[in-house]
């Protein structure tokens, strides 16, 4: 498949669509008649227009709390996600179930049969494309906020006409944030072209004067990916989403843990990626911010949980993120009873209005951190340049390929593996391997002394072993996985 960062024209999107919506039966409700759709769409008040709602939480610059959330059956999805409103949710997910994700409608199907039967859920989310049009529709008229889908989908295009003819106002995903780190082998061509069709409809939509919000994935595969890589994973995107039309952008950052690189994290993620996309004719576009609470590995215990997710909530408040995906004291467990997410709503909610006056102050270290973020994301967006020659879906295509952009642990064959995150003394993600990653002299020079510094404090060799220790050190009680 040859992409191009180019709009696809009305007709071709027009074409493809025919084939899209023959690939499951709820494809061919009359609801996905696109002048049905957009009424559907106007009609959504703005209070559950998810766009409109976080324009409105940028403005108050305070950060709102969306769970994740999603189960097999209509009802119980309904139940949670009201009960979850009650909780004090901002916005709400449909968090969509593994086999939907892949397209497996027949077994998401008899997950809701076998869910249905035994009254608990046998998928772990909510398989909108097998309810279709009418069920999701059903799950908006029973919520009073905005609602999304979440997911981890390669190929989203049926999922995405659906969500969306159903009055639903976000999508999360995009052609690299939902492959790399959620499929072994989808080459980077295919899925950013299925992103590139997803993005189309929101164009189209736009075109009729439906403002419809999208979120490429910011944590990626949630464990130390360093942030400079997630930030130009979130651009490429969302100059890709901006080309199609799309104008309501939320990019998503994981939470690393270091305070003072979270918050530079969060600052620069929004002013880079207003920087590129104005770079690329893009203006007037809305880009607000997500903050993902802790992504790697939990402790188990219940207790320390909940001070972990406390403890993210008050860096993303102090961030001044628009959005925090909040987490669950069973996280190291699976997924949540309405009860735990409901916990973890609550814990987040009552940290982030006690911090809702209240900003991270500026600080030597802080600019620090940022011009780094800057340096190291404008490395990769100029060998992404060069690579396309302009073309940011074939320079992206070019620097997985070459390793220039390599995110760390992914099951996807796409991307090199050879970087590898550890570290530094104070807790900072810094990289202990660069691969083939597109990075200077200078940056490879400071993340190593960085490194070094610890290295040399807990006497221990520059080695892998630190980035293993690090993996488990959040849920075992520390942020930095010291030498015994
Ligand atoms: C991105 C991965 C994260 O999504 C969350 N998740 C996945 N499926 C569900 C689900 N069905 N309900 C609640 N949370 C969920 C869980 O925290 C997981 O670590």
């Amino acid at each position: 498949m040859r992409v191009r960062n180019k709009k696809w024209s009305l007709e071709y999107f027009l074409e493809v669509r025919k084939e899209v919506l023959s690939t499951w039966p709820t494809g061919d409700s009359p609801l996905l008649d696109l002048d049905t759709a957009v009424e559907t769409l106007r009609a959504v008040p703005e209070h559950k227009n998810f766009a409109l709602k976080l324009l409105k939480a940028d403005k108050e610059k305070r950060t709102y709390i969306q769970p994740r959330a999603g189960v097999a059956t209509l009802q119980g999805h309904i139940e949670l996600l009201k009960h979850l409103e009650q909780a004090g949710a901002d916005f709400l997910p449909s968090t969509i179930d593994s086999y939907t994700r892949h397209n497996r409608y027949l077994e998401a199907q008899e997950g809701i049969e076998i869910s249905e039967k035994e009254q608990r859920s046998f998928l772990n989310g909510f398989p909108a494309v097998n309810h279709g049009v009418e069920g999701c529709m059903e799950v908006l008229k029973a919520v009073n906020v905005p609602l999304q889908a979440r997911h981890g989908t390669p190929d989203a295009r049926l999922l995405s006409e659906i969500i969306h003819a159903a009055g639903w106002t976000s999508n999360e995903g995009g052609g690299i944030s939902y492959n790399i780190p959620y499929a072994k082998n989808i080459s980077l061509a295919d899925s950013i072209y299925y992103w590139q069709y997803c993005d189309r409809l929101v164009g189209y939509y736009e075109d009729h004067g439906i403002h419809i919000n999208r979120e490429p994935f910011g944590p990626l595969t949630g464990t130390l990916v360093p942030p400079s890589i997630a930030i130009t994973v979130g651009i490429i995107e969302s100059i890709l989403a901006a080309t199609q039309g799309v104008k309501h952008i939320s990019v998503g950052y994981g939470q690393c843990g270091n305070v003072v690189q979270d918050v530079a994290a969060i600052q620069m993620l929004k002013e880079l990626t207003e920087y590129y996309l104005y770079t690329f004719g893009h203006k007037n576009m809305h880009i607000t911010t997500v903050f993902h609470q802790w992504m790697g590995g939990f402790p188990k215990d219940e207790a320390e949980a909940l001070g972990l997710i406390s403890m993210a909530s008050t860096v993303a408040s102090l961030s001044k993120a628009t959005k925090m995906i909040t987490k669950t004291p069973v996280e190291s467990i699976g997924v949540p009873t309405k009860e735990m997410n409901a916990t973890g709503i609550k814990a987040s909610k009552f940290v982030v209005n006690l911090l809702k006056d209240q900003a991270f102050p500026d600080s030597q270290k802080l600019n620090l951190e940022k011009e780094m973020i800057r340096k190291e994301v404008t490395c990769l967006m100029d060998k992404v340049i060069d690579l396309g020659l302009g073309d940011v879906a074939i320079g992206a295509i070019k620097a997985f390929e070459y390793g220039v952009i390599d995110i760390p642990f992914a099951p996807s064959k796409q991307t090199m593996g050879l970087v590898l995150p550890a570290r530094d003394n104070e807790g900072c993600i810094r990289i202990l391997e660069f691969g083939h990653l597109g990075m200077s002299e200078e940056v490879k020079n400071f993340h190593k002394d960085k490194l070094k510094e610890r290295a040399l404090k807990e006497d221990r060799a520059l080695d892998f072993q630190m980035t293993v220790d690090d993996v488990y050190a959040v849920s075992e009680g520390s942020l930095i996985g010291r030498k015994a």
